[in-house]
């Protein structure tokens, strides 16, 4: 099965209005492989103007980098999915690790937040990984499986059919350390098989795994080249045009 080749740029707490419009125009006007999805996660105060920027643009899309798990309400500084979906955005990063670590987001509140992200037409991208601790110990396969467990594993096949899955080791995240392709692909062959498991091949095969953690020009076209990693979920990289797009280009 062939399945959705995905370049997204986290863009986290970066850049003023001027630099993020002239980032997203840098990438709209770029020579980049069309087919490959390119996702900016920009700061939610530039959304919708990156958002009608890039209407028009093929295989241009925009994300938010989190949402809040209810609908609306007394939640001072928060952003809703009903609020992402009206400005026209399709994609939320959900459950990054520096969510789950400085936010205190746990497994439970994640599937929430999936929840509340498909029910109003946002596809979630959902962040797993360990810390070097877990690594160490070497239970970071079942570790990582488990946050897919207790977040996704209540929806149906085809709700989780529209869900991208990023697996992001926290020692490699901004590091400069990158998991090694090897690594990689141990890890996503592992979670895809949990997911064929506990949903059915089919389904498993069609899900977008994409690995994140110091991803660069230069190691982009190994990692992508391993069997079941999808693409990349790109953090400071994806910050200067010409190197992101040398990543979208490295499928
Ligand atoms: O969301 C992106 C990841 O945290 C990776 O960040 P990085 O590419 O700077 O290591």
């Amino acid at each position: 099965m062939t399945r959705l080749q995905i370049a997204a740029g986290n863009w986290k707490m970066n850049k003023t209005f001027e630099d993020a419009m002239q980032l997203s125009r840098a990438l709209a006007n770029a020579t980049r492989d069309e087919n490959v999805l390119t996702i900016m996660a920009t700061p939610s105060i530039y959304l919708k103007m990156i958002v009608d920027q890039v209407l028009h643009v093929p295989g241009l899309e925009v994300a938010a980098q989190n949402c809040h798990e209810k609908e609306s309400g007394a939640y001072t500084g928060e952003i809703s999915a009903p609020m992402l979906e009206s400005i026209g955005v399709k994609y939320v990063i959900i459950g990054h690790s520096e969510r789950r670590e400085y936010f205190a987001e746990s497994n439970e509140v994640l599937a929430r937040k999936v929840d509340i992200a498909l029910a109003n037409n946002l596809i979630p991208i959902f962040c797993c990984g360990e810390s070097l601790e877990i690594r160490k110990s070497g239970k970071h396969l079942s570790y990582v499986a488990n946050q897919l467990k207790e977040s996704l594993y209540h929806l149906s096949a085809e709700e989780l059919s529209k869900v991208i899955v990023a697996y992001e080791p926290i020692w490699a995240i901004g590091t400069g350390e990158t998991a090694s392709p090897e690594q990689a692909q141990e890890m996503h062959e592992y979670l895809r098989n949990a997911l064929a498991e506990q949903y059915s091949e089919d389904i498993a095969n069609g899900i977008s795994i994409l690995y994140g953690g110091s991803v660069k020009p230069a190691n982009a076209q190994i990692i992508f080249s391993q069997k079941d990693v999808d693409g990349g979920l790109v953090g400071g990289a994806s910050l200067k045009a010409e190197d992101f797009v040398q990543i979208i280009n490295a499928f």
